[in-house]
């Protein structure tokens, strides 16, 4: 063992078996860091360099190898001792595999010491969960919950030694009404198995359970929230699972449970939706009107139809081709460092994000004062108009079908949201604007589409800031019922629907406002890697719609 200066703990390096072979095995404390290197490759083969941080080491444990091999070599010699070391490897676009390493050595003592320091190094990894609450909906995507747990998740969680108390929800809602009764703060996260209405179910029952506690009113649409230490973890088993390819890149059970035993923290910001000083609704991804409600609201007729109701209802939807008039008032985010067209995406340690993290604090100072910055005075501004699409978006909104998302540089942390209206356009244009979603090109470069970076806004339709003239209702209402009843009719519905992280809201008239970085994920975003966004090319309309 080499013994550094300065009282250090000393650097572990011995000579462990790999298979057949020695190894040079180092583990540097003050790096954190476990490597091994072959110091005599085979001829023609070059040294194998392996290394592995320590804070995705999974777990360590003791092994039993067999003590007589097939070349018979070991029958000669005393016991073998070995450890196992998992660990976690990445794959192709942004998947996490655990991997495992075995090494032994014919002296017990050294092997334990291994196993022992190895341990040590795992203790210190401080932001590693140890008692989870996990939620599974039996009944999301495939049906497969259950299953997708029990066989891939839980036996990496016992693996990593964490602990869990699983609730098989029995109802729509059983997981929200759930948080507001346990003692969560013994849990050092809260996991959901199923899709985004699942994910959106706990994250209701999380951060309103918070508030409770803290006495917030969640129907006080100006109150500043208390942010959830508590994480969320997301097991993808829906059969949309936008949240989570948003903020790790992929839908895999396993690459979402490593992320979780590695303890991950992804900060996210959350919008509160208000109608009259009601509460409606929390949002993270997309709040649409326009085109994504009338798509969310047909396909929740043909639920029968499975996942594919979401491109029926997408290619009726854009046939259609309804707009709606309203007036959106919006109050620009003046403290971001980014804008929705600089082509800076949000991606692992975004610098952005980082930058906004003490707003939370100044959100809570300047609550009360009678003219704080955050509530904007005549920096609001007023569009008025007709709109195919209002698309309010708190993230990328990437997904496997659209892996640029509806705004590519938008933020996960960085307390704003991106507003995005698309104007009356003839269907061509709108198709054209629906295509760049999946291509290289700016889906903002059009006459007919605006992008702002906001902190808040309201929407009225027209149809209700007209709704007192009784006489005009009656005729839209009529007029209404006939473009339901021929969907090539392209001519203004009265009202759409808000489509709020693929749920509908009861009101159209909203009052939206962003808390920045409320929640937390088992996640890290998206880790950079160039390979990956070639991926666009392979998208086509089809898949859009
Ligand atoms: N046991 C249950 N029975 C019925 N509904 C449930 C149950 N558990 C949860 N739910 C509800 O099912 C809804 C959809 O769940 P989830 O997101 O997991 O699946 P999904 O197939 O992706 O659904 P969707 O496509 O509607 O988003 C959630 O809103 C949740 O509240």
């Amino acid at each position: 063992m080499e013994q550094p200066a300065g009282g250090r703990r000393p650097r572990l390096v011995s000579s462990l078996a790999l298979g057949q072979r020695a190894w040079e095995v180092t583990l540097e404390w003050e790096r954190g860091l476990l490597s091994w290197r072959d110091p005599q490759p085979p001829r023609g083969r070059h040294g194998g360099n392996c290394f592995v941080p320590a804070s995705e080491i999974i777990a360590v444990e003791e092994t039993e190898i067999e003590k007589q091999c097939s070349s018979g070599k070991w029958q000669k010699m005393a016991k073998p001792h070995a450890f196992t070391v998992y660990y976690v490897k990445r794959a192709q676009k942004h998947r996490w595999q655990c991997n495992e390493v075995t090494f032994w050595c014919v002296d017990e003592q050294l092997c334990n010491q291994w196993i022992q320091a190895l341990k040590e190094l795992l203790e210190l990894q401080k932001s590693r969960p140890k008692q989870l609450l996990v939620y599974i909906n039996p009944y999301g995507g495939k049906q497969q919950g259950k299953r997708i747990y029990e066989q891939k998740v839980a036996p990496l969680f016992s693996l990593a030694s964490i602990s869990t108390d699983v609730v098989i929800t029995e109802h729509a809602n059983h997981a929200k009404d759930n948080l507001f009764e346990v003692n969560i703060y013994k849990y050092d996260g809260i996991v959901c198995v199923g899709g985004d209405g699942m994910f959106s179910e706990v994250m209701h029952g999380l951060i309103g359970r918070i508030q409770k506690d803290s006495g917030i009113d969640q129907n006080n649409p100006k109150a500043p929230l208390v942010q959830c230490n508590i994480r969320i973890g997301i097991i993808p088993a829906g059969s949309t699972d936008c949240v989570c390819y948003a903020t790790v890149g992929v839908t895999d059970p396993v690459t979402s449970a490593l992320h979780i035993i590695v303890g991950d923290s992804q900060p996210l910001d959350v919008s509160s939706i208000h109608h009259n000083n009601t509460f409606l609704k929390y949002s993270v991804s997309l709040l649409g009107y326009g085109f994504y409600g009338d798509i969310l609201k047909d396909s929740e007729k043909k639920r029968w139809m499975g996942t594919i109701r979401y491109d029926f209802s997408g290619f009726k939807t854009f046939l259609s081709h309804h707009y709606y008039e309203g007036t959106v008032s919006f109050l620009p985010a003046k403290h971001t460092l980014g804008s929705p067209r600089d082509k800076k995406r949000c991606r692992t340690g975004c610098y952005i994000c980082r930058q906004s993290k003490q707003q939370p604090e100044e959100q809570q100072k300047n609550y009360g004062l009678e003219h704080n910055e955050d509530e904007g005075g005549d920096d609001w501004r007023v569009i008025k108009g007709k709109f195919l699409a209002i698309n309010a978006v708190n993230m990328s909104c990437a997904c496997p079908r659209s892996p640029k998302g509806l705004s590519p540089a938008a933020h996960l942390a960085d307390g704003s949201i991106d507003l995005i209206l698309v104007r009356k356009c003839s269907r061509f244009n709108f198709l054209r604007y629906l295509v760049r979603h999946t291509n290289q090109d700016d889906q903002f470069d059009f006459t007919f589409v605006e992008v702002y970076r906001i902190k808040k806004f309201q929407f009225t339709s027209k149809h209700l800031e007209d709704s007192d003239s009784g006489v005009k209702d009656v005729g839209k209402k009529r007029f209404g019922q006939f473009c339901r009843d021929h969907p090539a009719c392209c001519c203004n519905l009265s009202n759409s629907i808000w489509n709020c992280d693929g749920e509908t809201l009861d009101s159209s008239a909203i009052e939206v406002r962003v808390h920045c970085q409320l929640m937390k994920l088992f996640a890290r975003g998206i880790e950079e890697n160039s390979n990956d966004e070639a991926i666009y090319n392979q998208s086509t309309v089809e898949q859009l719609l």
